[in-house]
């Protein structure tokens, strides 16, 4: 759906070479959400300004959509942008224009579009996102959260098949978060959308996003599934996002040295979390355990939980395979 072949961006300022995007490979999938996180400066808008070509790329190809975006003149380009919504961090609204005029806007730029047809489609987008009663307000009597509905609405006039989103809900309050984050996920849902967002905050990936990718220094250092990345981070940076978003400041490294027994740390996933799978196996095995640490949320969808646990007894080899074997993803911390 888009792909970045060795993608690269470097900005020349006074002389000096900015390189905010290192060449990069990037494939998001036909209607997923995909997250990028990462700290300021790591390259996160930049990359997101290259799918739409709000940036020309140093090197690489992009092709999104089925279209080599890399190779389109100012007319193709034109065209391939309407099927590309933004949102942004500070809504972008014309502030002497009302709701209806704003959320028009693309359809009037676009100049393909009869008043009639400009109208209707107004009036179905400020349902769709809960405003049809705000449309003769001005930017400056909404909230913020309304103000980014009115930013979707307009992203999404001219029918796109992909929506990129500039930190979105960085500007709102945590409650008004959850609510933009839920209509970003109906969008998704209903309308096939692909949508790509970038954020600094984990809690934002994990509450709506399929895969992610973890940008530094202007590369990707680690992507994969949300699950995959949030309960086995692998880089430091990573590792530091998922522990920031579980409210722990990663000083505290725990060493269980006064502790006996085999400490395993396990992630439950799906099903197993709810089953009684540590009991039976315990029961089957005649092993004992102690919970050291744990935590139980949900990953998009999905039920998942993370358990440090000292194994004792005769048979602690066997209760582990039979873990294994009912989906506990096991890792040793200490043997
Ligand atoms: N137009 C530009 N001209 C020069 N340098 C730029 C430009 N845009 C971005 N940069 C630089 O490129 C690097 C990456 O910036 P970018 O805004 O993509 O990072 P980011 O991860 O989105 O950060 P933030 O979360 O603060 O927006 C930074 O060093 C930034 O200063």
């Amino acid at each position: 759906m888009i792909e970045f072949q060795q993608v690269s961006k470097t900005f020349q300022v006074k002389g000096r070479s900015i390189a905010a995007v290192k060449p990069t490979d990037l494939h998001v999938n036909r209607g997923e959400i995909f997250g990028l996180i990462g700290y300021s400066g790591a390259g996160k808008s930049t990359l997101l300004r290259l799918i739409n070509h709000l940036e020309q790329p140093t090197t690489g190809r992009i092709i999104a959509d089925g279209v080599e975006v890399t190779a389109l003149d100012a007319a193709g380009l034109r065209g391939f942008r309407r099927r590309v919504g933004m949102i942004f961090q500070h809504f972008n609204l014309l502030s002497s224009k009302t709701v209806a005029q704003n959320v028009a806007m693309p359809m009037r730029l676009a100049g393909e579009y009869e008043r009639s047809a400009i109208d209707k489609r107004v009036r179905e987008l400020l349902e769709r996102v809960g405003l049809a009663d705000q449309a003769s307000k001005y930017p400056a009597q909404l909230s913020g959260g309304q103000k980014q509905r009115v930013g979707i609405a307009r992203a999404l006039a001219t029918g796109p098949s992909i929506l990129l989103c500039d930190e979105a809900t960085s500007a709102l309050d945590p409650e008004t978060t959850g609510q933009v984050l839920q209509l970003l996920r109906q969008i998704n849902q209903e309308l096939g959308l692909t949508i790509v967002l970038i954020t600094h905050e984990m809690d934002v990936i994990r509450r709506i996003c399929d895969r992610v990718g973890v940008m530094e220094e202007g590369q990707v250092i680690e992507s994969g599934p949300v699950a995959e990345v949030f309960l086995q981070p692998q880089h430091p940076t990573t590792q530091r996002f998922v522990q920031l978003s579980e409210g722990e400041d990663g000083t505290q490294q725990e060493d269980f040295a006064h502790v006996a027994g085999r400490i395993l740390h396990l992630t439950f996933l799906g099903e197993s979390t709810y089953a009684p799978v540590l009991s039976q196996v315990m029961q089957a095995t005649g092993a004992n355990y102690s919970i050291l640490a744990g935590r139980i949320g949900r990953i998009k969808d999905e039920p998942c939980g993370q358990l440090t646990i000292a194994l004792t007894g005769e048979q602690v080899e066997l209760a582990e395979q039979q873990l294994s074997a009912a989906g506990v993803k096991i890792e040793v911390v200490r043997p």
